[in-house]
């Protein structure tokens, strides 16, 4: 499995709640990739939480530093990387997520909505309305989403395990060049 991407990065974004942290990490396992997740990395780096550099930085502070995480992690190779949901918002980092292959996860907004309705780690959703505020963070991202190279789309009680091996069956059929050893 690991000679299926030949070392090229894979990439995971989508809505917060769909799974890309827990699903990246099973990916990494599975291909015999590192696991980077850029949230993880901006709280160990700052010694703060999401919620707190949102606070103190706003999201424009929290972004810039998303964006450094990313232009680091890109230079590496066999990585699994575990995206923020907002990653895809700022131009530069499309620069980066080329340089591998990008899965779009994507899941209904009650499925995400059920998930984090107990969530206070999402500060986006601090919201009095957090359903429709995920609505229209979708509606607003879809386009961007749309961008990338693989669309998964996660069906109610599909487990971790089953979109993993669903991504990993879909890889074959968007690579862009076959292995011919
Ligand atoms: N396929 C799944 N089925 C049930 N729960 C899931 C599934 N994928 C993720 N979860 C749960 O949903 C929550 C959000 O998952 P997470 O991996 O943090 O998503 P993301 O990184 O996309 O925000 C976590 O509590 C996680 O355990
Ligand atoms: O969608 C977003 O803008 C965000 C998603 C979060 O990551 P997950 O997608 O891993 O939940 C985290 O980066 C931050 O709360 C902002
Ligand atoms: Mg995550």
């Amino acid at each position: 499995m690991s000679s299926l991407l030949k070392g090229v990065n894979l990439y995971l974004i989508g809505m917060m709640g769909v799974g890309k942290t827990t699903i990246g990490r099973l990916l990494a396992k599975e291909l015999g990739y590192g696991f980077v997740d850029t949230d993880n990395v901006i709280a160990q780096a700052t010694g703060k939480s999401i919620n707190e550099l949102f606070t103190e930085e706003g999201e424009a502070g929290f972004r810039k530093l998303e964006s450094d995480v990313l232009s680091q992690v890109c230079a590496f190779t066999k990585l699994t990387i575990s995206t923020g949901g907002g990653i895809v918002l700022r131009r530069e980092n499309w620069g980066y997520l080329h340089h591998g292959l990008i899965v779009w996860l994507d899941a209904p907004v009650e499925l995400i909505y059920s998930r984090l309705a107990e969530d206070s780690t999402r500060p986006l959703l601090q919201d009095a309305d957090p359903k429709g505020k995920l609505r229209s963070l979708l509606e607003q991202r879809i386009p961007l989403y749309s961008q990338a190279d693989l669309h998964i789309i996660e069906r109610e009680g599909e487990t971790p395990e089953e979109v993993a091996k669903g991504i990993l069956e879909a890889i074959p059929s968007v690579l862009k060049t076959q292995d011919s050893d």
